[in-house]
């Protein structure tokens, strides 16, 4: 019998505790053994003189395609950990993580960057960040093995937070929804097991099993499904993808929450103040430190599979999406393009994604 939390659970509850602002713990086999991390977006007055009285070398790990916009050198590959200055205060810290005033007070630097000893645990601290969909900067210091268990903190395991590996998702209820769209519409909700965010299948029709089915992959987009921005095409895809299962009288599409291509609303509209100063939509993920796309589309697979779709005529006009279908064991029978939505104000957003990402025009 055990009361005591999985690791899964763990990861969780450490997910949680750093968008709070509580420190973690992640610990490695090797020699440094356990980093206290904090993220950079939480971290308070208080807890950063609680640090700076613990000595040694606190560091700020970044990723490469912050370290690239902050000039500093990432000699760790795709991450780069950044000395914090004995004088450094809260300000310099979130400067660092957060490219809001790049323009304005470009110069953060000299910065200096370790180049030796271990970075696994700096770099799983950076993901653990991301999965919080705060801001991929986290505050970084060596301790004595114990100092979780000293100090009440959640200690999580460097590999389990770099294991990629899909969490189950449950089938937990479905009911009948009619829509405008089509009034035999029905609605399945899927509950991962690692405690992350739900998802959301809308079937249309009754679609036969043995044959490919008209899918669509939405991924959740406050501003464009509810609000009506004109800054993307989301809104307009969502209802034309409802339409055209309607018309067809079957079809199954994915409402996932990977809110702005997988950062989460706040990165997101961290995102488009960036857009508001000249970044294009690459660009601004970028200098955030993300990369121009974070979603994990076997996720949309699974929920397909587990409805007992294994063939879909995919509504989209990003390759990339066909190609990760069929890596996870989807076969895509056919791309139905969805062209709908473009105004003034979206023209030069679809024409990055073509340009950069891919994307059909
Ligand atoms: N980070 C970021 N996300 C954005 C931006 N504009 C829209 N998004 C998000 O991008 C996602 C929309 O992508 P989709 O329409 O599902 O897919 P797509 O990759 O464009 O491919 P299609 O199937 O052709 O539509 C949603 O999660 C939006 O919230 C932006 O400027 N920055
Ligand atoms: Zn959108």
């Amino acid at each position: 019998m055990s009361f005591a939390p999985d690791i899964t659970e763990r990861l969780a509850r450490a997910r949680a505790d750093l968008r709070m602002g509580v420190p973690v713990v992640v610990t490695t086999k090797g020699e440094s053994g356990s980093l206290l991390v904090m993220a950079a977006e939480t971290l308070d007055n208080r807890r950063l003189a609680d640090l700076r009285l613990l000595g040694g070398t606190p560091v700020i790990a970044v990723t490469g395609r912050r370290a690239e916009t902050l000039k500093a050198r990432a000699y760790d590959a795709d991450i780069a950990r950044v000395v914090l200055p004995v004088d450094a205060g809260l300000a310099w810290v979130q400067a660092i993580a957060d490219p809001a005033d790049d323009l304005i007070a470009p110069m953060k630097g000299p910065l200096s960057t370790l180049r030796d000893g271990p970075a696994d645990a700096h770099r799983a601290a950076i993901t653990l960040t991301k999965a919080a969909r705060l801001l991929p900067a986290a505050v970084c210091l060596d301790v004595a093995a114990g100092f979780a268990g000293d100090h009440d903190l959640t200690a999580v395991p460097a590999h389990a937070i770099m294991d990629t590996s899909l969490s189950p998702l449950a089938p937990l209820i479905a009911a009948r929804l009619p829509m405008e769209a089509s009034e035999a519409g029905r609605l399945h909700i899927f509950r991962p097991e690692d405690g992350a965010e739900e998802h959301y299948a809308i079937e249309v029709g009754k679609p036969d099993r043995s044959l490919p089915v008209l899918a669509r992959l939405h991924s959740a987009c406050f501003t464009g499904d509810v609000l009506g921005s004109l800054k993307c095409d989301c809104g307009p895809q969502l209802r034309g993808a409802l339409a055209a299962m309607g018309t067809e009288g079957q079809g199954v599409l994915l409402y996932l929450n990977q809110e702005g291509r997988g950062i989460g609303l706040a990165n997101k509209m961290r995102a488009y103040s960036l857009q508001d100063q000249g970044f294009d939509t690459v660009e601004a993920n970028h200098r955030l430190g993300f990369e121009d796309d974070e979603r994990d589309f076997r996720i949309g697979a699974e929920i397909l599979k587990r409805m007992g779709f294994s063939a879909v005529r995919l509504l989209t006009n990003n390759p990339a999406k066909i190609a990760k279908m069929e890596d996870a064991g989807v076969k895509v029978t056919e791309r139905v393009p969805l062209k709908v939505g473009e105004n003034s104000h979206n023209v030069a957003y679809l024409a990055t994604k073509a340009a950069k990402s891919g994307h059909l025009l």
